[in-house]
């Protein structure tokens, strides 16, 4: 299988800030994360909020330089390139498209210049040529023509999404990352945006980075989904099997919760609250809220595991058995068992 990114040992540490102002704390929003996208695959990532999904989203795509680590593009070392090099190669072979397109586009330009703006900044042919570029963008998402001199206020979410995911596409990716794509849309729209975002990739063959806390659409648009906990990718799973099939006792916990993808079971209780990510626990930082962690797993955390399916692997020193279903998960263990 090629490789089109690849991210190895990848960490990012911020400074926490408090009050707008920094602290002397440091929070680790990724950490020794080993990952590899092939072309034309969609990987979904989930995990709670502040685990690291749109972090490590940023990171693929060449937008945040990790504080550690490596990531390849084709086999090259982004940040190892230039700057104009490996804005060239950012630019021309990723796409990042955003949670809210309100925000994510300039107010002040029309449809036609957003469109054109990454054309004229990445130099693609000539002026006759980036106008037809545009067109062919509009058309490809599936926006009218006459919304070419549209400011984006003059258009409805889904429109303005529309054209964040045309943008996305300007300069013909190999890899487009959507960061929550449609948590801001209505209801009615988010649907049409989704099918739009698996035909354009199945037309294009685009590889695609799919984030988002909508556990069941992930599971639905990807071939494979990564979940993270704390900073760390702790489970790569094929789509099909994560439901009832995925290792990690937290990937289980996630998928129990969520309501319509298993016959209704009680969701596995995890113990107390998230941890902060300025005091990630030792060893596996799941530990504190597993039913299953003991000594073992305070001390470290644990090397990649590898399932018996292809392309499914994890890190835990107590995995769920393959066999146990995630209702068989449920009725054996107390639930006032504690970690
Ligand atoms: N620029 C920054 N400065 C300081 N901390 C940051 C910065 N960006 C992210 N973080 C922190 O890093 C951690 C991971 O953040 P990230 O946005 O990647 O998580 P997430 O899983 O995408 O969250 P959500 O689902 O809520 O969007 C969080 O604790 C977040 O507060």
């Amino acid at each position: 299988m090629s490789t089109l990114v690849e991210l190895s040992d990848a960490h990012v540490v911020h400074k926490a800030r408090s009050g707008g102002l920094f602290t002397r704390d440091r929070v680790y929003a990724l950490t020794g994360a080993d990952l590899a996208i092939a072309p034309g695959e969609t990987v979904g990532v989930v995990g709670e909020s502040g685990c690291g999904k749109s972090t490590l989203a940023k990171v693929l795509v060449g937008v945040e330089r990790p504080t550690q680590g490596t990531v390849s593009f084709r086999g090259q070392d982004l940040w190892a390139m230039p700057a104009a090099e490996r804005r060239r190669a950012v630019g021309g072979s990723t796409g990042m498209i955003f949670q809210d397109p309100s925000t994510a586009l300039n107010r002040r330009l029309t449809v036609r210049q957003i469109l054109r703006d990454p054309l004229d900044v990445h130099d693609r042919g000539t002026r006759g040529q980036r106008d037809e570029r545009v067109r062919e963008l509009m058309s490809l998402v599936g926006l009218p023509r006459a919304l070419a001199d549209a400011l984006p206020g003059q258009l409805s979410g889904g429109q303005r999404q529309r054209v964040a995911i045309a943008r996305a596409l300007a300069l013909d990716p190999d890899l487009v990352v959507a960061d929550e794509p449609t948590s801001a849309l209505d209801v009615s729209v988010r649907a049409q945006i989704l099918n739009l975002l698996l035909d354009l990739k199945e037309r294009l063959g685009l590889a695609l980075v799919f984030v988002s806390h909508d556990i069941q659409t992930v599971r639905r648009m990807s071939d494979r989904v990564i979940t993270m906990y704390l900073g760390r990718i702790v489970e790569e799973s094929p789509a099909a099997l994560v439901t009832d099939r995925a290792r990690h006792p937290y990937t289980r916990a996630l998928f129990s919760a969520t309501p319509g993808l298993l016959d209704p079971i009680d969701p596995i209780p995890l113990a107390g609250p998230l941890p902060s990510a300025t005091r990630p626990p030792s060893g596996c930082p799941f530990r504190t809220r597993c039913w299953k962690a003991d000594g073992a797993c305070a001390e470290a955390m644990p090397d990649f595991s590898v399932a018996s399916a292809p392309a499914h692997r994890f890190r835990c020193h107590h995995p769920v058995q393959e066999d146990e279903s995630t209702r068989d998960l449920v009725r054996r263990r107390d639930p006032m068992e504690s970690p």
